[in-house]
């Protein structure tokens, strides 16, 4: 086994009798410290020189603070450079903005719904000048196609949380059953997409009802992306400040969640009465007051309006410590799905086809929204 290092740097094998150690064993070991330096795809990724296998770097620079470790190999090799840890595993270490922005964004992987939801519509179009199309169904694929792929990442939060051997080594009676574990990821599933693809859904279906406004946007869209198939950053999403007013509108008049449902814990006085331990506590946050059902979401550009919006004025991912979990993904994905898909087509009412708002859990609407959807050809 190796287990030791030669003066010079060189792998000592002791405590095992030579003619006992397999020569495959050997290959192996040899294989794992050479791989990284000769044969990995990383190693053309400039860095400094290894020249001790075992401890690599934590030889050299890896001693001193991570921030210089790392600030040293920015200046010396650039925005992406190669170093190596414990037994000559490979790292990269990232300074390259556009490169912290593509590990550390989910915005990718929602530009890539859009363009498939963009792609499935085309296809469904054809060559007619426009169809008819049951918007919810599709949109509802797609947003749990996102909670997919955005899955690596809340697997492993998940499994942080509520991982099987983290909550075996709990004491029995703080463990999580198997049905605790199940129903936590349901309502992940649930509360991930049944929400973004409610709230997709009412904006297309307001942007349908007001021509005006669905220009304005598309205006806004079209200055940043050049082509159908712009690949938009975060930065580039978070420019079309318009689009930020439509997603905050159609959240205002429809929020997905419209009932936030709470327990007092002790007896509670609220404005002179007595609250019983216990007693089922509701707020219900659609929108209230003279203005409150037009959709107009220049509203959000009102210096004197914004000054006024609190977290108890605007509540569609709740406050407190029980609030949505997902609120900034779900920002992003809205976003992205939405400027792409705006950029896209165009959207035009049905006339005479209704539809009900279901009045308990999501405010989906029922049956679905049938809209006439167009290509836009520039
Ligand atoms: C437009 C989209 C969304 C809206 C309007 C929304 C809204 C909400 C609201 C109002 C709550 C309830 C909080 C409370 O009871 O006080 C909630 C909880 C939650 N949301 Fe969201 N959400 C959205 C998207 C997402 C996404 C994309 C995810 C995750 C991928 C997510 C994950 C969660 C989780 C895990 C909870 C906590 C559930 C619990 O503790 O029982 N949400 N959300």
């Amino acid at each position: 086994m190796i287990n030791s290092l030669s003066p010079n740097g060189s792998i000592c094998i002791s405590h095992a009798p030579t003619a006992t150690i397999k020569s495959s064993e050997i290959q192996m070991e040899s294989f794992v410290l050479h791989y990284p330096l000769y044969l990995s795809p990383l190693r053309k990724i400039p860095g400094p020189p290894v020249n001790n296998f075992i401890l690599a770097h934590f030889a050299s620079f890896l001693n001193q603070a991570v921030g210089d470790a790392h600030d040293y190999l920015a200046k010396k090799y650039g925005g992406i450079a190669r170093y190596h840890g414990l037994f000559n595993k490979p790292h990269i270490s990232i300074s390259d903005p556009k490169l912290v922005q593509q590990v550390l964004e989910m915005v990718p992987t929602f530009v890539q719904a859009g363009h498939k939801l963009r792609d499935i519509w085309i296809k469904q179009i054809g060559n007619k000048k426009e169809e008819r199309i049951t918007i919810i169904a599709i949109i509802q694929k797609i947003t749990l196609d996102v909670i997919g792929l955005v899955d690596s990442e809340l697997a492993k939060a998940y499994r942080t949380l509520f991982g099987v051997k983290e909550n075996e080594s709990l004491p029995v009676y703080e463990q999580l059953t198997h049905e605790e574990l199940v129903s936590q990821v349901v309502i992940l599933l649930a509360a991930g997409h049944e929400t973004t693809s409610t709230a997709l859904s009412w904006a297309l279906y307001f942007l349908a009802k007001y021509p005006d406004i669905q220009d304005c946007l598309r205006k806004e869209v079209l200055d940043v992306f050049t082509d159908r198939n712009h690949f938009p950053t975060i930065d580039e999403i978070d420019q079309l400040k318009y689009l930020e007013c439509i997603f905050k509108e159609t959240l205002r008049i429809v929020p997905p969640v419209p009932l936030l449902r709470r327990y007092n814990l002790k007896d509670e006085i609220m404005n002179g009465h007595v609250i019983p331990k216990g007693t089922p506590l509701m707020i219900s946050i659609y929108a209230r007051g003279d203005d409150a059902e037009n959709f107009n979401p220049s509203r959000w550009l009102d210096p004197e309006i914004k000054s006024k919006i609190s977290n108890t004025h605007f509540l569609p991912f709740s406050a407190g410590p029980k609030n949505c979990l997902g609120m900034k993904m779900a920002h992003f994905e809205l976003k992205s799905i939405l400027s792409v898909i705006i950029r896209n087509f165009e959207f035009r009412l049905v006339e005479g086809f209704t539809f009900k708002k279901k009045l308990s859990g999501f405010a989906k609407p029922i049956p679905g929204i049938d809209l006439f959807v167009s290509k836009v050809d520039y």
